[in-house]
């Protein structure tokens, strides 16, 4: 797969494959208004799955000594996913916290950011997104604990189906200090959804 423009993603497939599917729903793929649509598509895909392709271990490679070892929360970051069961999208805010390893070990605020961006721009289901946030932050810092909280709008069960539009999912993952003890867990908690 050489040549392929961000990462994996081959746009020359996926145009093909949105003409195919505009004529399947019965339009023309041909009319002016829909000519430049399957390139759309394939650019707009590329972006929003460019996180295959990207390594979320490298995300977290800078890291200094700060000799903080209390919590560290980024809140309410803002995140677009796709649903893999309807590749419709989901989408919300993450909140991403830790307490540093006690060797004091922490790595800069906007890679918690750009760790979820990572794993957001995939074929998602929210567990698991929640889990490979949590766990590539506690593989990598070493860090006392991670809590990752996601709460989402999820298109597919609003837009369709059950259609009950403005329904928060929330999932959370917790690791090492933040599921052994209930205290530190608590505090975090209400840290993130306190307003
Ligand atoms: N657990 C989980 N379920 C999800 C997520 N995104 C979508 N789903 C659900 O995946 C399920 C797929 O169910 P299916 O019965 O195979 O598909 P479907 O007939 O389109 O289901 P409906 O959405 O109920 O119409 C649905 O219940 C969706 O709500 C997610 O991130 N996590
Ligand atoms: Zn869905």
């Amino acid at each position: 797969m050489a040549d392929l423009p961000e990462g994996r993603v081959d746009t020359g497939r996926i145009e093909a494959a949105v003409r195919e599917l505009l004529a399947a729903i019965g339009e023309d793929p041909d009319r002016p208004g829909l000519t430049d649509t399957p390139a759309r598509v394939g650019r707009a895909y590329a972006e929003m799955f460019a996180g295959l392709a990207q390594d979320p271990y490298e995300v977290l490679a800078t890291t200094f000594d700060e000799d903080h070892d209390e919590l560290v929360l980024v809140k309410d970051i803002p995140m677009y996913s796709t649903c893999e069961h309807h590749l419709v999208p989901f989408h919300g805010v993450a909140h991403v916290g830790y307490i540093p390893g006690t060797d004091g070990r922490v790595t800069g605020l906007s890679k918690l950011a750009r760790l979820v961006e990572v794993y957001a721009r995939r074929p998602q289901v929210q567990e698991r997104l929640t889990r490979q946030v949590a766990d590539a932050l506690y593989e990598v810092l070493k860090p006392q604990g991670v809590i990752v909280v996601v709460q989402a709008e999820h298109l597919c069960m609003a837009m369709r189906g059950i259609r009950k539009p403005g329904a928060t999912t929330v999932t959370s993952a917790v690791r090492g200090i933040f599921r052994d003890s209930a205290a530190t867990r608590s505090e975090a908690m209400s840290l993130i959804l306190g307003r």
